[in-house]
């Protein structure tokens, strides 16, 4: 898992297109399997547009991947501002749809790209962009899909969906038994499609999307996963045996970086100094972030402020929601003054795993994004889950209640993407960080932190898993 990759390491054992979709969550894990994939000595072709390039350079700028970027294309959908390529920068989530489909119309640059590249062994390319198994399917080379989610939301929906679970129950909060996992219990509210603004508003593109993405599925050579199969063995085996394509469990992707080093002379940004301070102290700090996507209101974020204030915990929290100031009531700056000491507040990119892996960061509150999910896993941190969209509601309940890694934070209504009161926070970080429910999920994270490195070691599942894909699809 070295992560310098230079042009003299790299011989051509095959040549892999990367096509990773424009939205952090999925870009980040892809960016890692290209390491991997040069670590291996294959060729990397990565595609993306003008506007997300600068952030691949630099996440690859040791490597000789190569880099190809290709304009995106003007909307048909108004409410797409011009220059904006990646979901994060999205005046709303609920644009998700038209974005999507809006990347369908970069096809042809990227079939005239392809037609110049030496001979292609195989492509990996985000779901989302269900369009490139297409071009891969027209210039003769095997497509594999990305989702950037594990095994347990895909097996789990796809029983709730092949059953109609969701039909039966009158309320969208009724625990719903999920048939062929009968120890599994979800709600209509753990998926997007059932509860939010964004399905009823847009019911015809969420399907006509959802139906390319199916035909997507169906067209690829198989599915790699960020996930080792130690982590969901049921979920994995499952899949493996009852559906299709085939998954190839080859991360946690994170886990890349591990080897990377800090200079820490040169680039210690002032949280990093913060936790030191706090481990010199011997004091645990508590990590608070949820991930590129999430929206949270103003009202929601003071709710967090007063929780956190009122915990006494030590925290670093990290805020990315839009209008944060600018809103009436909310004062930041005072919140940060009284807190002084005890907690920070940052408005900027961090390096997320280098903060779960600061030895004083003894929890995570996580929207359970699946990249964070893995990240703390990894960093043996146990979670406080807060779903928020998309799958994260089934990763919550993997991590809760599954894999016993985390708690669950405490919502009003006691729905599973409810509002959160201050007093639901505080008592769930108090648990976490200093109860006798985040004792025990503490020492269970790190078992899995164990299973997760020794994935990814020669001979571990992941690293046996990505040889047998080299060995059946790398070689030109
Ligand atoms: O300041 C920051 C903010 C984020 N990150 C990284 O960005 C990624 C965020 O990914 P994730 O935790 O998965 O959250 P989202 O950005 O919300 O991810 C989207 O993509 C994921 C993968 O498909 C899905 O699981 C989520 O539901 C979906 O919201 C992680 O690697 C973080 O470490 C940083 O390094 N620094």
């Amino acid at each position: 898992m070295g992560s310098t990759i230079n042009s003299q390491h790299v011989e051509d054992k095959g040549h892999v297109v990367l096509f990773p979709f424009m939205s952090k969550g999925h870009t980040i894990p892809l960016l890692h399997l290209s390491r991997l994939f040069l670590a291996r000595r294959l060729r990397v072709t990565i595609f993306t547009t003008p506007a997300n390039r600068p952030f691949i350079n630099q996440s690859l700028a040791d490597t000789s991947a190569s880099v190809i970027s290709l304009p995106f294309p003007q909307s048909i959908f108004p409410e797409i501002p011009a220059g904006v390529e990646s979901t994060d920068k999205l005046p709303s989530i609920d644009l998700f749809y038209p974005f999507a489909l809006t990347t369908g119309h970069m096809q042809p640059d990227f079939e005239r790209a392809l037609r110049t590249l030496p001979r292609v062994s195989f492509m990996v390319s985000d779901a989302f962009l269900w369009w490139t198994l297409d071009s891969a399917d027209k210039l003769g080379f095997p497509g594999f899909i990305f989702y950037g989610f594990g095994n347990y939301p895909m097996s789990v929906s796809k029983v709730v969906a092949e059953n109609r679970l969701l039909h039966g129950p009158e309320s969208d909060d009724e625990l719903i038994t999920v048939t062929r996992f009968p120890w599994i219990q979800i709600t209509r509210k753990d998926f997007y499609e059932a509860s939010t603004k964004d399905y009823h508003d847009q019911p015809s593109q969420s399907s006509e999307f959802r139906m390319k993405i199916k035909v997507a599925n169906i067209r690829s050579f198989g599915m790699i996963v960020n996930s080792f199969y130690e982590l969901e063995p049921v979920f994995t085996d499952y899949w493996n045996s009852e559906c299709k394509p085939k998954v190839w469990c080859v991360g946690p992707l994170c886990q890349v970086a591990q080897d990377e080093p800090h200079d820490d002379h040169h680039d210690k940004p002032i949280w990093i100094e913060w936790l030191d301070e706090k481990l010199e102290k011997g004091s645990w700090v508590l990590y608070v972030a949820f991930g590129t996507q999430a929206e949270l209101s103003a009202e929601q974020l003071q709710e967090i402020a007063k929780g956190l204030e009122n915990s006494n915990i030590n925290f670093l929290w990290v805020i990315r929601s839009k209008g944060t100031e600018e809103t009436v009531g909310w004062d930041i700056n005072g919140f940060e003054e009284r807190v002084k000491g005890r907690g920070i507040v940052v408005k900027e990119w961090v390096d997320q795993r280098r903060i779960l892996m600061h030895e004083s960061v003894k929890g995570f509150v996580s929207h359970c994004g699946w990249n964070s999910v893995l990240e703390s896993i990894c960093a043996g941190v146990p979670i406080l889950a807060w779903p928020m969209m998309a799958e994260q509601p089934l990763n919550a309940r993997m991590v809760v209640e599954e894999i016993k890694v985390g708690l669950r934070v405490e919502t009003c209504d006691g729905s599973v993407k409810g509002f959160v009161k201050s007093e639901g926070l505080e008592k769930m970080v108090k648990e976490l960080m200093e109860g006798e429910k985040g004792e025990e999920v503490r020492k269970k994270v790190k078992e899995f932190a164990d299973l997760a490195n020794k994935a990814v070691k020669e001979g571990g599942s992941s690293w046996l898993t990505l040889q047998s894909l080299i060995d059946e699809w790398g070689t030109s």
